[in-house]
């Protein structure tokens, strides 16, 4: 990298703006408005209906996985996101999923420059496309700290087999065919993984993490930092809700795309990310999205006199394409879907 462009992409890491105490440019702060603040749940709205038990989604026919199912359905119809224990990784293997990731955002700025990300979002990111296998840039696997990889594979093994049963037990909440999300919608779907650094910030009055929004994903999953666990917020009508952190929970999110193909019987959460004064945070998100060759739009069995189709349906390469118009926007891309009747 020539230093110019060296000083270009620096310029432009939020964490320095971070380390350096400097005035926090106007294009991060939120204009004529206020953050409007976040409250508690009820206490057992996590406990009992937003927190599934991922063994029991898995596999069997009991009564238990009907119910499980039930939760899920109910979860995603009312909420767009819930929590899910039980899946196989440890809380000590998640702690150090964020631990490299701590690590490697704390490497002098040459070793990670080429890796990272920068948006005008007040974190910094680190992308890593790990599914499908031909689409894996493995020269952009950090090679410091030296577990990343390690850990990182690890981590994508779990992740597929979650995303699998997940999209399995959607369906099966909807009573499709179980992989109709799955073999019919990108068997050779998108899995991306983020790694995200928050740095403190002077400002949280004025400035997200990441603005309100929902995902362009269909589902997507993030592992929240322990270490500040105020951060994570969902919106439920008109409220902003904390997102409690539960020891070895991922939290599992409804993307547009989910929203979009299940016919608006899903819902996909509106969700945002504060900024610390003087706490970092660092969280590590997947994403699954069907493959680009796909189409998308609302599943056929969804459709009704009584369940007209609401949305259009396109190809993944234009979705993508009116996700960033209306992104940059703030417009919705599910209110760009809609098919008025
Ligand atoms: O960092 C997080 O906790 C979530 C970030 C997020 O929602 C996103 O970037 O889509
Ligand atoms: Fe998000």
């Amino acid at each position: 990298m020539d230093e110019s462009k060296k000083d270009d992409v620096i310029s432009k890491l939020v964490q320095e703006i971070g380390k350096k105490g400097e005035e926090i440019p106007q294009k991060y702060m939120i204009k004529n408005d206020v953050i409007s603040p976040a409250i508690d749940a009820s206490t057992n709205l996590w406990e009992e209906t937003l927190l599934i038990d991922f063994d029991l989604i898995s596999t069997g026919s009991s009564s238990a996985h009907q119910d499980e199912l039930s939760k899920l359905h109910s979860a995603f119809k009312n909420w767009g996101c819930f929590q899910v224990i039980n899946h196989g990784m440890t809380s000590l293997f998640l702690d150090e999923l964020i631990d490299v990731s701590r690590q490697f955002f704390a490497l002098p700025l040459e070793e990670k420059l080429m890796y990272s990300v920068m948006e005008d979002v007040y974190n910094d990111r680190l992308f890593l496309t790990v599914y499908p296998e031909d689409q894996r840039k493995l020269q952009f696997c950090p090679q410091k700290p030296q577990k990343f990889s390690e850990i990182l594979h690890e981590f994508l093994l779990n992740l597929r087999m979650m995303f699998e049963v997940i999209l399995k037990a959607m369906a099966r909440s909807l009573e499709l065919r179980e992989d109709c999300f799955l073999k019919d919608h990108g068997e050779r779907g998108l899995l991306e993984t983020r790694f995200a650094f928050y740095p403190p910030c002077s400002r949280p009055d004025k400035v997200y993490g990441v603005r309100p929004h929902s995902d362009r994903s269909f589902v997507s999953m993030v592992l929240p930092d322990k270490n500040v666990p105020e951060s994570l917020h969902i919106l439920k009508d008109d409220k902003w809700f904390y997102v409690p952190v539960i020891p070895g929970a991922l939290v599992v999110v409804l993307g547009d795309l989910a929203e979009a193909m299940s016919n608006g019987v899903f819902k996909s959460v509106i969700h945002r990310v504060m900024t610390n004064l003087e706490r970092e945070r660092h969280s590590v998100s997947a994403f699954y999205t069907p493959e680009p060759e796909d189409d998308v739009g609302p599943i056929n069995e969804l459709i009704s006199v009584n369940q007209p189709e609401l949305y259009k349906k396109l190809s993944m390469k234009i979705y993508d394409q009116l996700f960033l118009e209306t992104f940059s926007q703030d417009i919705r891309v599910l209110d760009a879907l809609i098919i008025k009747h």
